[in-house]
């Protein structure tokens, strides 16, 4: 009874923090509690907003721990631990161990030091020696070693979990051109960088040490309150867990929504972390223009953003709250629990013993020898202590747990958009004609769109084929022509009239809504670009990317015959001038536009494909090499589809695809004189760049 009162009366001394986290609730709901109020008072526009700012709240995601996290996590977890027997299982069986061991071991510490204190009070000098120097000299060895186990198996844990995500993540994301639909057709993701490299790695540390934050505690109340139970009865270890349980419901409902917060600031870093890379990709442009001030504004703006999401977010104070009121308050409380006299009071200590211990102790009769109270005493405090801690890490485990599924959600939703692209599907934000320039989400299904694909060797055979963008937007109703083997095709028209669109039709970059497409296998189509793309390695990785050199041999080109293809776009010196063909540069800085447009060049004359889109890809290269390569192209049997506005180029073609830019085309075959005709001279929006050749 007399220890019932006492609890109470602690339980006084809990109301402080109470009201804290009220008051902090409460300023942290300030919102919600004006949109309340304005409500209430049925002003109209206070109404609208209110309701205009709970649809877009709707439309925002919720990012905690609810049923959402549940699936996400459910789908996650057999990527991280994708069997029974795996390495993942066997390091969760050795952490499980390792805790347990721990776990022993600060039992075995909490009794040790009561022993301690017990040879001390009674002066015992031959016990003091073999409990305090001896026994814990060698127990010293067992805890740094199961200290460092824990670590090491955590961060070896949270290793293998990355291993996993990420090789799942670039199994999808490199499969076929799902990176190329993330960043072009769907707009879900922004940075997908971010999200593989960052988000992954987070994911994973918070995951492993999530496992062991949760199974930790819960060894230790297990143990903690069972020792305790067993040394002054269950009452203790009762109140303390209903104290913590009740903590843990206050603070989990007044906490702020962490999981958002935490999916917003790794956003915000994926933004700041994209500046920066805009500054390296484009460093050559920045610095001619002088750009530098202007990228700092952009780059400052998007640091701020973090700086200022992070101080606006109550992480601190709520942390602190949180610290003082699980862990601190309680130890208080139980400190000043009438069984746990203060050790500084060895008179009180004395005089009030015998009546707590008779009032608290389990066993029975109470001892009355001072050395075993007080070895009773140290022990057993230490034993409230770490359960005290072990339940208030638990709740604390519950705002992690929240900040965690911040991260879920981030990573969850990288995997689901790779999966969405692969099947077809792609989502993104687009202009509602009907509603003024209001954006909608739109989700296309494009393995319900009606367009067919025929392979076939020898043709390329568009039939009613319309040329609409992501966007949904129809630059072309319907486009049909027919190009076979030895027809080269020029295309020419204004700029944005779709001639890029259709390659990327062609090459199956953008979705078919429609008619029927005849073309060879992928393999012998090949696109050349304007600005080449030069991959990371060798000099020869350029010419024959993306086949490795053994590829290379097998097709029968060694260096020697590569050396001939980059003869013929009069390039040979460049083996030389950059130290042989197995030199690695960043290419794309050491060599000028023109060698850049010519490697390519040599590049498509070793695939040597049936067809090849040519996209501008000569708009540096002078009118003779142009005109050898062409030749050398008709050579070797690829048939030529050629976007450019160069008029030296008609004499290489024999068809004519020419669009208007306002939805009409016309196909038909060329006369190398017509330059007017082709290029659609006269008309307002066509425009020539031949710098060249004037
Ligand atoms: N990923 C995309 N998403 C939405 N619209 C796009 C996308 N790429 C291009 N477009 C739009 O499609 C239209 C046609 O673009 P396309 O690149 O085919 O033009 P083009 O005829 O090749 O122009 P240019 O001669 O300037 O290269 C443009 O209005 C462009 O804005």
């Amino acid at each position: 009874m007399a220890q019932a009162l006492s609890v109470l009366s602690s339980k006084r001394r809990t109301l402080g923090p109470l009201v804290l986290l009220l008051f902090f609730a409460l300023y942290k709901n300030k919102t919600t509690i004006t949109n309340f109020v304005q409500s209430t008072l049925k002003d109209p526009n206070a109404q609208q907003t209110a309701s205009s700012k709970h649809k877009q709240k709707q439309a925002r995601k919720k990012v905690g721990v609810n049923a959402t996290f549940f699936r996400q996590m459910a789908k996650m977890l057999p990527i991280c631990i994708p069997s029974v027997a795996s390495r993942e299982t066997g390091l969760l069986t050795a952490l499980a161990v390792v805790l347990i061991a721990r776990t022993w071991l600060d039992i075995w510490f909490s009794a040790f030091n009561g022993q301690v204190v017990k040879a001390i009070v009674s002066r015992n000098r031959e016990a003091f020696i073999s409990k305090a120097i001896f026994e814990f000299g060698l127990m010293m060895w067992p805890m740094s070693i199961v200290n460092n186990c824990l670590k090491l198996t955590i961060s070896a844990l949270a290793l293998c979990f990355r291993e996993r995500l990420t090789n799942h993540a670039h199994n999808q994301y490199l499969n076929g051109i799902t990176f190329y639909k993330i960043a072009n057709l769907d707009n879900r993701l922004q940075n997908a960088d971010q999200l593989l490299t960052q988000d992954i790695d987070k994911f994973s540390e918070n995951l492993s040490h999530l496992y062991s934050d949760i199974a930790k505690p819960l060894v230790d109340i297990c143990l903690f309150a069972y020792k305790l139970g067993e040394a002054i009865g269950g009452e203790a270890p009762v109140f303390m867990i209903a104290y913590f349980v009740m903590s843990g419901i206050v603070l989990r409902a007044f906490s702020p929504p962490f999981g958002k917060y935490t999916a917003i600031e790794q956003k915000l870093e994926g933004d700041f972390r994209f500046t920066h890379s805009r500054i390296i990709a484009h460093s050559e442009e920045i610095a001619f223009y002088g750009g530098g001030n202007r990228e700092r504004e952009v780059v400052d703006s998007s640091f701020r953003k973090v700086i200022i999401n992070i101080k606006t977010y109550p992480k601190s104070v709520h942390s602190e709250i949180c610290q003082w009121h699980i862990r601190l308050c309680p130890c208080k409380i139980l400190r000043n629990h009438d069984c746990l006299l203060s050790p500084d009071d060895p008179f009180e200590f004395h005089a009030n013993s015998a009546h707590s211990l008779k009032a608290t102790h389990h066993m029975g009769e109470a001892n009355t020898d001072p050395a075993k109270l007080m070895e009773d005493y140290s022990r057993n405090s230490s034993y409230l202590v770490n359960l005290s801690q072990a339940v208030g890490r638990l709740i604390l485990t519950g705002r992690d747990l929240t900040r965690f599924a911040g991260y879920t959600s981030r990573v969850s939703e990288l995997f689901d958009v790779m999966r969405d692209v692969g099947d077809g599907k792609y989502s993104r934000t687009m202009v509602n004609p009907e509603k003024g320039a209001a954006n909608i989400n739109e989700s296309i299904d494009t393995t319900h769109m009606k367009g067919r694909i025929i392979i076939q060797d020898g043709v390329i055979n568009f039939n009613r084929v319309p040329i609409v963008t992501p966007n949904k937007d129809i630059l072309l109703k319907e486009l049909s022509f027919r190009v076979e083997t030895g027809m080269n095709c020029l295309i020419s028209g204004p700029n944005g009239c779709g001639k890029s669109s259709l390659f990327r039709i062609l090459g199956d970059l953008w979705p078919l809504w429609g008619g029927t497409v005849t073309k060879p296998a992928a393999s012998q189509l090949f696109y050349v670009p304007q600005k080449p793309y030069l991959p990371l390695g060798t000099f020869r990785d350029q010419i024959i990317y993306p086949d490795s050199r053994e590829d290379a041999l097998k097709k029968g080109y060694d260096d020697e015959q590569l050396m001939g293809l980059l003869k013929v776009v009069h390039l040979g010196y460049l083996v030389d001038r950059e130290g042989g063909w197995s030199a690695v540069q960043d290419w794309a800085e050491v060599l000028s536009g023109g060698e850049k447009q010519r490697v390519a060049m040599a590049r498509l004359f070793y695939h040597k494909p049936q067809f090849a889109i040519l996209d501008e890809c000569t708009s540096a290269v002078s009118i003779d090499v142009e005109a050898i390569m062409y030749q050398y192209a008709r050579k070797a049997g690829i048939t030529l589809f050629t976007v450019s506005h160069r008029t030296s180029l008609l004499r290489h073609h024999e068809y004519l695809l020419r669009f208007d830019g306002e939805g009409h085309y016309e196909f038909r075959e060329l006369d190398p004189e017509d330059t007017n005709t082709a290029f659609g001279f006269g008309h307002g929006k066509t425009q020539t760049s031949d710098k060249y050749e004037e």
